[in-house]
């Protein structure tokens, strides 16, 4: 028989597929649960039982290996060409979300709505939103149950603020206060995420952008200002109100266990002060506050994410705030850091957003004001490079990982499943001039603002990593540099 190689290639990725959803049936048999089915709308608690390390590793393997089997099965030309239309999804995603439509068709019941009602609240050509689902619908977002009438399915559920869609109509700017912050963020990611995308071209050609540190944001919004200045412009007010509820909702989108892995919190003496940098309205902190009862915090961030941090922190957790264990302080991390040696610097997603000559200026600053036993603790993506090369090791650094490898013929960097972190590298470059970062260039970085990584907790593909440092012995003595 003529040996059929493309065939072969199908055949493993489909053993693979195979012997993986074999896997998760045991699992999910030993353990009582079900897995979750597209047509059964999402809540946490049905998402719960896809939520385990081990579930998720397998859900890895099976997302990596279909998203190679598309690769490899559809005609060639057709990949490229579906690749320069993705933005087409972005843009229905966004326009479903204005329309309020998973608000209306929730509010309908699991047998959907015609179009002619769902695009009323807002007006919308009752055909022009028809076909905007039916893309969507293509994608497993939504479905067309008869011709134009349209109903959830597991994925378009998680579009729902969960509101009424009179409240949202009352006052459409207050949509996402209050929500779990989810569409929040496919909402402000579908926006002005991809309006800045469109011009990354054209700013990796400008020989100028290096030096200037213009970003593709600058270049699609005409503006010099930050995107973080420009989100404080009043005219933005929307934009930024839901900027904060996007982060909420990156926050609700981790894996639970994401702030306690990869550094032993336990160990650290009682009344211990953790200082969350650029913490925001303290997510993070409020995860670890409440697993640590022993342990005080120092939520750090700018005096506009002050007030929501208040509301935060009174509907959650208002007694940790009373009792004082749990404090904001307004500081801008460019300036000396006023809390020296504390037991633990944590900054989580925060040096993404940044150049490295910014992140240097941070990093010193916190180096200027650790103490010998001070650790810090960053909490990002870890980039790996597709060839699954060196790129998790460092010198001196130990590298722990819950997950196994992805072997051949997977790619070493699990694939489509850890799309989620190079798609973010490309946000952090395009509105913020800011970086993924692989951990060589993590200990770069660290080695020149005075710390030494010691080690590296791989999270989940598509999950952040944990890197510790120890303030380096003989460190370099530096005032900011910005
Ligand atoms: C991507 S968010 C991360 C928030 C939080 N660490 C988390 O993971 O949920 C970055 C945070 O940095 C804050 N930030 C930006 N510039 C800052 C500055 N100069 N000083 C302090 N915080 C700043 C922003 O307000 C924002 O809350």
């Amino acid at each position: 028989m003529v040996s059929n190689t493309g065939v072969s290639e199908l055949r493993a990725l489909v053993d693979i597929l195979q012997s993986t959803v074999d896997k998760l049936d045991e699992t999910m048999a030993s353990r009582g649960q079900t897995y979750p089915s597209l047509d059964d709308l999402y809540s946490i608690e049905s998402e719960a039982p896809r939520s385990s390390p081990d579930v998720l590793a397998l859900c890895d393997v099976l997302v990596s290996a279909a998203g190679q089997l598309i690769a490899a099965a559809r005609p060639t030309p057709t990949s490229s060409l579906l690749t320069s239309l993705q933005y087409q999804t972005s843009a229905c995603l966004r326009a479903v979300i204005r329309a309020h439509a998973a608000e209306v068709i929730r509010e309908a019941g699991p047998k959907g709505l015609h179009i002619s009602q769902i695009a009323k609240p807002t007006n919308m050509d009752p055909s022009k939103l028809a076909r905007t689902l039916r893309l969507l619908a293509t994608n497993h977002i939504f479905k067309e149950v008869a011709p134009d009438v349209f109903a959830h399915t597991r994925i378009s559920s998680v579009l729902d603020t969960g509101k009424s869609l009179s409240e949202i109509l009352e006052d459409p700017e207050a949509k996402h206060d209050g929500t779990s912050g989810m569409p929040a963020l496919f909402e402000q990611l579908s926006d002005y995420s991809m309006k800045a995308a469109a011009y990354m071209p054209e700013t990796l050609l400008d020989p100028s952008s290096a030096a200037t540190g213009k970003t593709a944001f600058n270049r699609a919004y005409k503006t010099e200002l930050s995107s973080f200045e420009w989100l404080r412009q009043p005219e933005n007010a929307y934009i930024h109100r839901r900027f904060n509820m996007a982060m909420e909702g990156i926050a609700k989108m981790s894996v639970p266990w994401e702030a306690l892995e990869g550094f032993d919190w336990r160990m650290l003496p009682e009344k211990s002060l953790v200082v969350d940098i650029g913490g925001g309205v303290g997510s993070q902190t409020l995860t670890l506050a409440k697993k640590f009862p022993l342990l005080n915090f120092v939520i750090q961030d700018t005096e506009a994410t002050q007030p929501n941090a208040e509301k935060y922190w009174a509907t959650r957790f208002p007694e940790a705030i009373f009792s004082g264990r749990v404090q904001y302080q307004v500081h801008n991390f460019f300036e000396p850091q006023p809390i020296s040696s504390p037991a633990v610097y944590y900054l989580k997603n925060v040096l993404h957003d940044w150049s490295d000559n910014h992140c240097t200026a941070i990093l010193r600053h916190l180096r200027d004001s650790a103490g010998p036993e001070t650790k810090l603790v960053i909490q990002e993506n870890i980039m790996e490079y597709v060839c699954g090369d060196s790129s998790l090791t460092g010198p001196g650094v130990s590298i722990s990982s819950e997950t196994e490898a992805h072997l051949p013929p997977l790619l070493p960097n699990a694939g489509q499943a850890s799309m989620f972190t190079y798609y973010v590298d490309f946000v952090m470059m395009n509105t913020h001039g800011g970086v993924e970062r692989t951990l060589p260039h993590f200990c770069e970085l660290l080695a020149d603002s005075g710390w030494k990584a010691v080690s590296l907790y791989k999270g989940p593909p598509g999950g952040r990593g944990k890197i510790i440092a120890i303030p380096q012995r003989v460190g370099v003595q530096v005032s900011g540099m910005l």
